[in-house]
């Protein structure tokens, strides 16, 4: 659809902007081009507009240059979507928009047939533009403007669409809008989207192939994979990127950190910590957000937290939302919940172990609250277990250390083996199996991390983070199943 063989071109001949760029568009695609300030992107797309000249090379718009094309024949053909918005006369929002359906006009004096005002009427829907078409184009605002140049754009039914930054203008809502809306007339009529985006995540999302303009030239053409590659975009942009996966769509998203990232205030680790305890629940406040990891009825996955809270519910406990109620429950106290993990436990609260170590230089603290009526060895299979009585171990620790994400799912590995091994070493049955458990039924944790000091990217029992945590972990646990036998013994 789009052919560019060994591209060059710029304002002058003598010192081109554009040097020795191959790229094939297939018809149907979305193809972003990325790249910093003054790389080359507006240039190439003037290129491919015609409104410079090719110096060198071949640019093939459906086989043909596009001077081959009658300026009708190109409007048909191709639409143009800029940033700069240059209407200077007093038309109506539909006055502008009809503009699209120009080249499909026919005859001497040319007039909207029905054709023409269905296609319109579809795409002011579309793109949100009805409700203002009687309204002057000039009093939009510069979102407003854009969606309705979208519309003329779509209206034109082109085969290629030219974006040059198409959501300049745009709020997040209005942005997904448009993209969404291109997506689907990309997917439904084959149209060739070129695209220039600045906003490197939204091109990860939208587009099936990118390329990466640097000083004129290509430093990669791939799909959004290829934004994974963290330390050629750093040196590209000059900014600190990390690439992560977007939660839901299985693409890159990106990271990019300030320069002048605020060092939190380094509290020593005794002194970080506030602890509250009743029989409703208890919480822990740290006094700066702690990296964590965690299984925790709210807080889930990997993220930041200050607050730590484990709320007292009654043995016959069912709810059908326990993310709503521990929500509540932590609005009740004024507890921000997006900036909290959240467990439940039948345990009553004054039985909590609370375990504090310094392994050489390395400090950790463990809270635990433990019942094992619900204990279960998980490597059975045959028998299916309902819990009815008291049986979670819930294990908040909290660790003065710098890990990486790999080595928050080491820690991870590390509590959960210890906390098998105090099963193991109490003797902890499954009752349906009779078999030794190796944890309850709805067991919590979470690894909270202070990021303090250098990152490790270690946390398995080889080394001496993984090893305290196995420590620590072992006798609070052992602990508190005592203190939870004791309970239950003297309760019989
Ligand atoms: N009309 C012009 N005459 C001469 N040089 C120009 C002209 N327009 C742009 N340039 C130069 O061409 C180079 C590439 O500019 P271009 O506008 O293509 O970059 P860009 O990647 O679109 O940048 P931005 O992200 O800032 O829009 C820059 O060095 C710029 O100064």
């Amino acid at each position: 659809m789009i052919k560019i063989q060994g591209l060059v071109g710029g304002y002058s001949s003598e010192k081109p902007i554009i040097n020795g760029i191959d790229l094939h568009i297939e018809k149907g695609e979305f193809f972003a081009l990325l790249g910093p300030n003054g790389s080359g992107k507006t240039t190439l797309f003037k290129l491919v507009t015609g409104q410079l000249p090719v110096l060198e090379g071949e640019l093939l718009l459906t086989n043909h240059p596009i001077s081959y094309y009658s300026k009708l024949e190109k409007a048909k053909k191709v639409a143009v979507l800029t940033q700069e918005i240059q209407i200077s006369f007093d038309y109506t929002v539909e006055e502008i928009i009809s503009l699209g359906r120009y080249p499909h006009q026919t005859g001497f004096l040319k007039s909207l047939s029905t054709k023409d005002k269905t296609i319109m009427r579809e795409v002011m829907q579309l793109t949100n533009t009805e409700k203002y078409k009687d309204k002057q184009f000039r009093n939009l605002s510069g979102g407003e403007k854009q969606r309705v140049l979208l519309a003329k754009a779509l209206t034109q039914e082109p085969e290629i669409l030219l974006l040059d930054e198409p959501t300049n203008h745009l709020d997040i809502k209005h942005t997904f809008q448009m993209l969404d809306l291109i997506k689907e007339w990309q997917r439904t009529r084959s149209l060739t989207v070129f695209a220039i985006l600045h906003d490197l995540n939204i091109a990860s999302l939208y587009a099936d192939r990118l390329a990466l303009l640097h000083g004129g030239k290509f430093l990669e053409v791939g799909d959004s994979e290829t934004l994974r590659k963290e330390e050629q975009l750093a040196k590209v942009y000059e900014v600190l990127i990390k690439a992560e996966s977007h939660p839901v769509v299985p693409k890159p998203q990106l990271l990019m950190t300030p320069g002048n990232v605020e060092k939190e205030k380094v509290v020593a680790f005794s002194e970080n910590f506030s602890f509250y305890q009743d029989e409703e629940y208890v919480h822990i406040k740290s006094s700066a957000p702690l990296r964590t990891i965690s299984n925790g009825v709210v807080g889930e996955g990997i993220k930041w937290h200050k607050h730590f809270c484990n709320f007292h519910v009654s043995k016959t406990y069912h709810c059908n939302d326990p993310i709503n109620d521990i929500q509540q429950w932590l609005t009740e106290r004024s507890i921000p919940h997006e900036q909290t993990v959240g467990m439940m436990t039948a345990v009553q609260l004054s039985d909590v172990v609370v375990q504090k170590e310094k392994i050489e230089d390395l400090e950790l603290m463990a809270v635990v609250t433990a019942g094992v009526g619900n204990a279960v060895d998980i490597t059975k299979t045959a028998l299916k277990q309902i819990p009815v009585t008291i049986g979670t171990i819930n294990i908040m620790l909290f660790i003065h250390a710098h890990l990486t994400d790999g080595a928050l799912v080491n820690g991870l590995l590390s509590a959960v083996e210890a906390k098998t091994k105090a099963m193991h070493d109490l003797q902890i049955m499954d009752p349906q199996t009779n078999t030794l458990a190796t944890g309850t039924s709805t067991d919590a944790m979470v690894l909270a991390v202070t990021q303090h000091g250098e990152p490790t990217p270690y946390a398995g029992s080889g080394t001496l983070i993984g090893k305290g945590i196995g420590h620590i972990v072992y006798k609070a646990v052992t602990e508190a199943i005592l203190t939870y036998q004791k309970r239950v013994g003297l309760n019989a």
